[in-house]
């Protein structure tokens, strides 16, 4: 196959350096990328490293002690390619869409092609189901699967114009000359009817975290390309993953980071810096640098509508034991998902929530100490606490589900209580617009440590109303008083 001379140079594949330089080669070429390529390779070695570690090593990896790696050969590819482009050719009548860009009728036949390959009866949450190798050798994709060889088959048949959508826990497709047209190719989470082929309208999106209110990752084709990078699966067992998996997928998120195609992709960002936090590349930026990447990109090009930046963010920082940084990702969380309407699709998130809320804080707070550095201490993160459950009460309000129960309060009482009192008695909750009689009180407390009163911390919502300022005041807060008496 003519076309494939300037990949067929990189065969076999017999180290990660020599898969980084296909991908570079596909990434830099005009003739475009080859989308179900990639994931074919990407399949076959993940594969090999996961699931059938039985194979040969080449002698070059084994005087050098290299990490094993499977030898890839340009047949076994090749073979797999055609098997794909058949399928897709031979189940689509062209000449039955005679228009230029995709339209709604194809984007649905096209989704029943890849839909209509899947064994029946398969255990969709299973690893190791998201590339087109899963698909040609074992007839079973997940959902992000499906979606991704949807895009891959339009590619196949030459159109340029379908892209991948990408909220935090769903995938689906835009399309047509303006990209202004959406559709449901795949199916979400347990017990729920697949809607392919339905858009996805602004009211579908508004409020609704599945779709990330209207904003979420639309790809670019090198986009794409990250997106099969980031979905590659390195794990063997629960408990073991392949180094070697792991690193061809640190080493080409790397390449598609330097190349800026990870710029709008915060999650993308968030895997990179978990496999740096796991094995650092030397001469390469720390974690955090690219988790505040994350950041910034979801703040720079979805409004600040996602929610992982900042669980990445928390959940990295809570690792290294930085608490009162974690706390204020956690907040910074809150404050992006209380503008939401929780509802049953949604348990992802939830359990993101209900993890950092019943496990992580729990045990920050259970580790604090009587030092006086500690948290406990602390009235910003006293602040940033209250502001992470107010979040999740104003999450629930308004919301068809329900979020909070006794096990969210017990967990609430056990960690606010270890917070020292006299920080309590430093935060003043101001009623946002609402003057009442006991915000005169206020004064009065504020007049008696008026000296203390010099940070804004951001605003929370009590009850019903929304809180515009809580006054925190310094020395309640890092460092008590030599007068105070130190506690317990
Ligand atoms: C802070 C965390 C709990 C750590 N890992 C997280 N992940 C791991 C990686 N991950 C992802 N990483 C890159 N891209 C995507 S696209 C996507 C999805 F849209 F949900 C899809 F396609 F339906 F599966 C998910 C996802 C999902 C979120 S969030």
């Amino acid at each position: 196959m003519a076309g494939f001379d300037l990949e067929k140079q990189h065969f076999p594949l017999q180290k990660i350096q020599d898969v980084v330089d296909l991908f570079r080669g596909q990434l830099t070429r005009d003739g475009g990328i080859d989308l179900s390529l990639l994931s074919i390779i990407l399949g076959t070695i993940e594969n090999a490293l996961t699931i059938n570690r039985s194979h040969t090593v080449s002698k070059e990896n084994e005087t050098k002690l290299q990490p094993i790696f499977p030898v890839i050969e340009w047949e076994t590819i090749e073979a797999l390619h055609t098997k794909f482009v058949t399928i897709i050719k031979s189940n689509v009548d062209l000449s039955k869409y005679p228009e230029k860009f995709a339209t709604r009728e194809l984007v649905k036949r096209v989704s029943d092609v890849i839909w209509g390959g899947l064994t029946r009866a398969f255990y969709k949450d299973r690893a190791h189901l998201q590339s087109l190798y899963s698909f040609l050798t074992g007839n079973k994709l997940d959902c992000f699967g499906v979606a991704i060889g949807v895009v891959a088959a339009f590619q196949v048949l030459g159109y340029s114009d379908v892209h991948l959508a990408l909220s935090e826990d769903h995938a689906w497709v835009v399309f047509g000359e303006n990209q202004d047209q959406s559709a449901e190719v795949t199916w979400h989470g347990k017990g729920n009817e697949d809607k392919r082929g339905q858009p996805i309208s602004e009211t579908v999106s508004a409020k609704h975290w599945l779709y990330l209110n209207g904003y979420p990752v639309v790809c670019s084709i090198e986009m794409e390309v990250a997106a099969l990078v980031s979905a590659a699966n390195p794990s063997i067992t629960a408990s073991i993953d392949s180094v070697e998996m792991g690193s061809l997928q640190q080493e080409l998120l790397w390449l598609l980071h330097d190349m800026g195609h990870l710029a709008k992709y915060p999650m993308a960002l968030g895997n990179l810096a978990d496999l740096e936090e796991i094995c650092e590349t030397p001469g390469r930026p720390p974690p955090l640098n690219l988790l505040t990447e994350g950041v910034q990109s979801a703040e720079q090009y979805y409004k600040n509508q996602h929610i992982y930046p900042y669980t990445y963010l928390g959940g990295h920082l809570y690792r290294i034991g930085d608490y009162r940084k974690a706390l204020k990702a956690w907040a910074c969380a809150s404050d992006v998902i209380k503008n939401y309407d929780y509802n049953r699709e949604d348990e992802e998130i939830y359990k993101e929530f209900i993890e950092i809320a019943n496990d992580l804080l729990p045990n920050v707070m259970k580790h604090v100490s009587l030092d006086p550095e500690s948290l406990r201490f602390d009235t910003e993160a006293y602040a940033n606490f209250l502001r992470f459950y107010d979040g999740i009460c104003q999450w629930e309000e308004g919301s068809p589900t329900p979020v909070l129960h006794t096990v969210w309060a017990k967990q609430f009482v056990f960690s606010l209580g270890k917070f020292d009192s006299r920080i309590r008695k430093c935060v003043q909750i101001h009623a946002d617009g609402v003057e009442d009689e006991s915000s005169s009180s206020d004064s009065n407390s504020e007049d008696e440590n008026e000296e203390n009163c010099d940070v804004n911390a951001n605003g929370i919502v009590k009850d019903s109303l929304v809180v515009k300022d809580v006054i925190v005041k310094k020395p309640c807060g890092r460092k008590p008083k030599a007068k105070r008496r130190r506690f317990g």
